[in-house]
């Protein structure tokens, strides 16, 4: 078949590669200028495992080239939307996905399948649909089928979640639902469930605000341990060898394109709100303050005057071993603190435009809060980076560190123990 994907960013070019190497003939339609010269060179513009040689795979073997021309995409088999729908100014965002989607209706021919990998909020493929119909007069279900089939990959492990998770496909026809779960065994092994658009939309949503909610439930556990002076990661662990127990794991933010939005996603169409998904919100968005609390009252303790610390945030990137700083909690961490003292540092590996090592971040330094998870700061030597320290603070905002290094003023998001 031939291809076209829209959005060539975390999710779109995952999706078009496997779509180029399970033998489709695939262009990527992105509208960055940047990305489209880079992914034609062979050259990935997103941090990924196994990313860039699969792509160079794909390129040499001629099944997959970027344009930024819908010319190029004209009279495709199957359209696959893959654009960001963020929030801005606290609103949905849906001007993106609603481009492509005009994009596909000046390009689209009769038998064509248009599906929408986005995120979006309940009724908007049915919306999407109707948009088409309009700009073209083909009829949605006779002259081309539409789907939405969410994306559900974890960034870190996308190529294996790809093919293996299973999938919800939900079509505005049924015979559009069936269409597209042909077009997705092309790659997939996990089962695919097919159902209406509008609750695949749901379901999707449901399975993020999920993940938010508990998070919340983690750190409201984690405010609490420091209340009754517990460890709360000891705490979790114990709790969760209950057969019936899986508590998530507190920390400094809930960040990335998908979780601080999505909840909103799945509120913004409703008549009424419940209260529950928004407080979670609340719980993780006030995150990065809490951490704040904690390294001003580790300011105290050492005796530093605020104004005058040099703190050194570990991690920009909103998860481990990942280069997206999309809402990262990190960044709204800095902006808290950005006016109080008197300079912040940066060391992230993964992310270009900060210290060249932790070593040189941290010389001279007052405080280290470490924002991200990744994997090489849990084999950070503490009490040799201290030596090159000015005052020795260590905040850890991700349970990064198991016990508080000798000679440090020690603070920890749910270590009330400390
Ligand atoms: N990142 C994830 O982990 C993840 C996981 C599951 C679902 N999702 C959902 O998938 C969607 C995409 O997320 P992402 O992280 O890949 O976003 P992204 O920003 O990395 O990629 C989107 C790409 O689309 C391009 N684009 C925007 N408008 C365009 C247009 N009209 N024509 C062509 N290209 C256009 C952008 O330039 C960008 O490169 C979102 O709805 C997100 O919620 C993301
Ligand atoms: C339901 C689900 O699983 N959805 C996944 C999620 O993927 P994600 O990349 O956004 O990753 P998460 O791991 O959820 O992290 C988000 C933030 O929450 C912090 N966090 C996490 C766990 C925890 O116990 N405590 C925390 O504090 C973490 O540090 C980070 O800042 O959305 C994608 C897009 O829709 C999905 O495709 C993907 O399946």
């Amino acid at each position: 078949m031939r291809i076209a994907v829209i959005g060539l960013g975390y999710i779109g070019l995952p999706t078009a590669i496997m779509f180029a190497s399970a033998g489709h003939e695939v262009v990527g339609l992105e509208i960055r200028e940047d990305i489209v010269k880079k992914l034609n060179s062979g050259r990935a513009h997103i941090a990924e495992p196994e990313v860039e040689e699969r792509l160079r795979r794909a390129v040499e073997e001629g099944k997959l080239r970027a344009t930024t021309n819908p010319e190029d995409i004209k009279g495709a088999d199957a359209f696959i939307i893959c654009v960001q729908t963020p929030l801005k100014d606290g609103k949905v965002d849906l001007s993106y996905l609603e481009n492509a989607v005009r994009t596909v209706a000046g390009v689209i021919e009769r038998g064509a399948l248009v599906i929408i990998e986005s995120t979006v909020p309940p009724g908007t493929t049915l919306r999407m649909a109707r948009l088409i119909e309009e700009l073209t007069g083909l009829k949605v279900g006779q002259d081309f089928h539409m789907a939405h089939a969410p994306e559900r990959v974890m960034p870190g492990r996308i190529f294996h979640e790809l093919v293996y998770n299973s999938r919800i496909i939900g079509g505005v026809t049924p015979e559009s639902a069936k269409r597209a779960e042909i077009l997705y065994h092309s790659f997939v092994r996990g089962e695919i469930l097919l159902t209406d658009a509008t609750t695949a939309e749901m379901v999707k949503l449901m399975e993020n605000t999920f993940r938010d909610v508990n998070i919340a439930l983690a750190n409201e556990f984690a405010l609490l341990a420091h209340q009754y002076g517990v460890n709360v990661i000891e705490a979790i662990r114990l709790a969760n060898t209950h057969p019936r127990v899986s508590i998530h794991w507190p920390g400094i933010g809930v960040g990335g394109h998908c979780l601080p939005k999505d909840p909103y996603l799945l509120l913004s169409g409703a008549r009424e709100d419940f209260g529950l998904i928004r407080k979670a919100r609340e719980i993780n968005e006030d995150m990065p303050l809490f951490a704040k609390d904690l390294l001003f009252d580790a300011f105290k303790e050492a005796g530093v005057p605020r104004e005058d610390a040099i703190v050194v945030v570990l991690g920009l990137a909103y998860k481990g071993d990942s280069d997206d700083t999309r809402n990262s909690p990190a960044l709204a961490f800095i902006e808290a603190i950005e006016g109080d003292v008197a300079d912040v540092r940066t060391y992230d590996p993964f992310v270009g435009g900060t210290h060249e090592s932790v070593e040189k971040a941290v010389k001279g330094a007052d405080a280290i809060v470490i924002a991200t998870d990744h994997s090489i700061f849990r084999s950070l030597n503490w009490e040799q980076l201290g030596r090159l320290m000015r005052t020795r603070i260590l905040v850890d905002g991700r349970h990064v560190v198991k016990d508080p290094p000798k000679g440090f003023v020690f603070r920890g998001i749910g270590r009330g123990d400390v």
